[in-house]
């Protein structure tokens, strides 16, 4: 059952939480909603869950109006960050909650509760601790109980907001791909919301990257990361560098560095780039164009080693990403001398004028040293 959300927009006291957002939610869909604090996202999603409402726009479930459900027809799970679980509840009850208020008609027997319990409860790995209460359990285990009581009423629709949010970075780390092995198992729609654009990359089948109650763009991960489609996207998702590029005849410049590649037929006298710190490189042949730089300092984090260095000629400093065992073989201490250049650039012309505000649809990308993808 695909849901699609058509043209919703919401305000809060004259201003926009939601502007005109449209996206279809494919069914088993893993839908994750990015965006940095104020965004839109839990707004979308306390729409979908049948706890607010758009003032314009709608939503509907293969062609029927979904907002015309209400919340408990709607038969959708929610998790939310602060784990709402019943504290004078045992795991098994709180599991089992759901279930048991249902209408008398609907109510499954007390011996399929207790089945569907057990089920659930090996299913989140948590079959030992069903006489526990919630106080007796760690984060991560009463957000596991918090799910398994969202998937007890079999929902067609997992609502996930940053459900992983007050845990540490190892259990979360943990949790996800759990999460992720789940969704793949049940085949549920999911739509999760997190602020950590590493934790939906890794997660999702698409990302939603929303801005100031709209989206900016929405792909798979790999398009998200590789092809960000606005400035914004570029610099919210993965670490970046941005250089602002000038034009100089048929090259586009950024101090003694220069590519010769550009829009055809554009006409823009200045661009801003970002660079992936993977996408410069130390090992710039002589008769290519490069900037001289300075290794500042060299901050190891396993396999991959993260360089500041600075570049006079532009007066930045620059985060090169390389292997870690590429250190020695460049011989990198601080303070050596380097030459470096871009091997892949997403730009966006800017308008001319001190606003310098980029070009609404126009972007291009260079790929290689010099030469224009
Ligand atoms: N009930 C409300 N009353 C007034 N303003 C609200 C209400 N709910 C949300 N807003 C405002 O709407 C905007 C979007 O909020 P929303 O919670 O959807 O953002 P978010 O992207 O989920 O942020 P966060 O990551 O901080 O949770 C914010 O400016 C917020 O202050």
């Amino acid at each position: 059952m695909t849901l699609a959300v058509q043209r919703l927009s919401r305000q809060f006291a004259g201003l926009a939480a939601l502007d005109d957002v449209s996206i279809d939610i494919a069914p088993g869909e893993f839908l994750a909603l990015v965006g940095p604090s104020g965004s839109g996202k839990t707004t979308l999603l306390r729409i979908l869950a049948g706890l607010d409402y758009p003032d314009k726009g709608g939503v509907t479930q293969d062609g029927e109006d979904f907002l015309a459900a209400s919340a408990r027809e709607r038969n959708v799970g929610l998790v939310f960050q602060h784990y709402a679980l019943f504290r004078h509840l045992t795991v098994r009850e709180n599991v089992a909650f759901g279930l048991r208020v249902r209408p008398r008609k609907r109510r499954p027997s007390r011996e399929e509760i207790r089945t569907r319990v057990d089920t659930l409860l090996k299913r989140v790995q948590l079959g030992d601790l069903g006489g526990r209460y919630p106080s007796q359990l760690s984060g991560g285990q009463r957000q596991r109980v918090a799910l398994a009581r969202a998937l007890a009423v079999e929902p067609d629709v997992l609502l996930l907001d940053e459900p992983f949010g007050a845990l540490d970075a190892q259990v979360r780390t943990a949790l996800r791909r759990w999460l992720r092995e789940l969704h793949e198992e049940l085949g549920l729609t999911t739509v999760f919301v997190t602020h950590d654009q590493e934790e939906a990359l890794e997660l999702a089948d698409r990302v939603a990257v929303m801005n100031k109650g709209r989206i900016e763009q929405v792909g798979p991960p790999h398009a998200i990361y590789h092809d960000p489609a606005t400035p914004f996207v570029c610099e919210f998702v993965g670490r970046t560098n941005r250089i602002v590029l000038q034009r100089a005849d048929d090259a586009w410049r950024a101090g003694s560095w220069s590519t010769e590649a550009g829009p055809p037929g554009s006409s823009h006298r200045s661009a801003v780039a970002y660079v992936r710190p993977e996408h410069l490189s130390l090992s710039v042949p002589d008769d290519e164009p490069a900037w001289d730089a300075r290794l500042r300092h060299v901050y190891l984090a396993g396999s991959v080693a993260h360089l500041d260095i600075h570049v006079p000629d532009i007066d930045q400093t620059l985060e090169v990403d390389i292997a870690s065992e590429d250190l020695a073989r460049y011989d990198l201490a601080p303070g050596a001398a380097l030459r470096v250049a871009p091997t892949r650039l997403i730009a966006f012309p800017v308008e001319d004028g001190p606003a310098a505000l980029p070009i609404a649809g126009e972007r291009w990308v260079i790929q290689g040293p010099g030469r224009p993808g």
